[in-house]
């Protein structure tokens, strides 16, 4: 049951209490008054809203052994839609001979509900996965480049400068048909082949993509060996490039700092937040990566802060069991796990 003071045991269930009360951390320890709580956000630094862009159904799947029959993903994302989670990443318009997890990314595509005001990105690395990707149905796709050469290659079989080119083409088209871009800057706190990777190359290649038109840039610790203090140090770098509201941060958890590195982001003006439900993920080109933040464990934070998100932290949850259960896994959520183990 994990920190629940035990007069609070006794009388409701931990799940009882999550349900009713989303900010049950700091409802249980002695919550504010909202005026006063406002208050404190805003001369805390925080923003008031963060967008949570859930990645769990690509970025997660992507990254197990296991490849899940399609139903089970189209009900994943489903029940993520009704989470009232803003933004659900679906599948990825790559090789399935290099990644066979997502070679069912037209069938997952076709076979998802769309909610109203929820959107659907899918990632895109050059024309041939963007032309795939609208005939699909896509409205909203992803180019992902890196600040680590390695690791381009590595990932996407070409050169940084090379992989400008194909994202150029791929933001033209989508540009033609008004479709948003989103762009991906891997290894932004280091790469598994190269180590540390250079604040400015960070800025620089974000700067390109933003150049060119992708509206928002994640930034990708995609082996999670970030801290506060290397958080800073980058993203210092990036906003002198490019404005901080253009600004996603992705934080894979493999060293236990990514809830850390991400209030150090929201310090800094940050407001667009990707997380896996479960906390799901890891990248198949990058050795030892494990899971993303959890959307569970991040919304939890957020509701302690007093952050609106407009995301229902149970149906969350009981979406991570769901799929769970079907991995026949443990869930990497510290929330999950101390809920659901009463
Ligand atoms: C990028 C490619 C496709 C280049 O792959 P390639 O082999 O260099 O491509 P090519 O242009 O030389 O073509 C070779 C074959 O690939 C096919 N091909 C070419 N393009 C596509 C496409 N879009 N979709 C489907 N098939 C494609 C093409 O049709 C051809 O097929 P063949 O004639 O041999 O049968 C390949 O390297 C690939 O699929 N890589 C996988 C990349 C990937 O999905 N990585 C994981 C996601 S990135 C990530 O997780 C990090 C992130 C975003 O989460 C942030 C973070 O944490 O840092």
């Amino acid at each position: 049951m994990g920190n629940v003071p035990s007069a609070v045991k006794h009388c409701l269930s931990y799940q009882h209490l999550l349900k009713e009360q989303l900010w049950i951390g700091d409802a249980v320890l002695g919550r504010l008054d909202p005026v006063q709580e406002r208050e404190e956000l805003l001369t805390s630094g925080f923003p008031e809203f963060v967008k949570i862009v859930e990645v769990g159904p690509r970025d997660g799947l992507q990254n197990e052994k296991a490849i899940l029959p399609t139903d089970v993903k189209i009900e994943l994302i489903d029940r993520l839609s009704k989470s009232g989670l803003p933004v659900i990443e679906v599948t990825s318009f790559v090789s399935s001979k290099w990644v066979p997890q997502m070679a069912d990314h037209t069938e997952v595509m076709k076979g998802i509900e769309r909610y109203p005001g929820v959107r659907y990105p899918v990632l895109t690395p050059n024309l041939q996965g963007f032309h795939s990707a609208i005939a699909a149905g896509a409205t909203e796709v992803s180019v992902f480049g890196a600040a680590s050469e390695s690791f381009s290659k590595m990932n996407i079989n070409c050169t940084i400068e090379e992989s400008m080119d194909k994202f150029e083409d791929v933001v033209k088209s989508a540009r033609n048909m008004d479709l948003p871009v989103r762009g991906y800057v891997s290894c932004a706190l280091g790469c598994p082949y190269e180590g540390n990777i250079a604040p400015a190359k960070v800025a620089e290649v974000s700067k390109r993509l933003y150049s060119m038109g992708c509206y928002e840039i994640s930034l990708g610790d995609t082996i999670g060996v970030g801290t506060p203090g290397s958080m800073k140090r980058m993203l210092d770098s990036v906003v002198m490039e490019i404005p901080v509201k253009a600004i996603a941060v992705h934080c894979h958890d493999t060293y236990g700092q990514a809830l850390a590195n991400i209030l150090t982001a929201m310090q800094m003006g940050v407001s667009v937040v990707d997380s896996a439900v479960a906390g799901l993920g890891g990248c198949p080109y990058a050795k030892g990566a494990t899971g993303n933040v959890a959307t569970e464990d991040l919304i939890y934070m957020l509701n302690g802060l007093g952050i609106n998100t407009g995301v229902n932290l149970y149906k969350v949850m009981e979406a991570g069991n769901f799929i769970c259960t079907a991995l026949n896994k443990k869930t990497n959520s510290k929330v999950a796990q101390a809920s659901f183990s009463g």
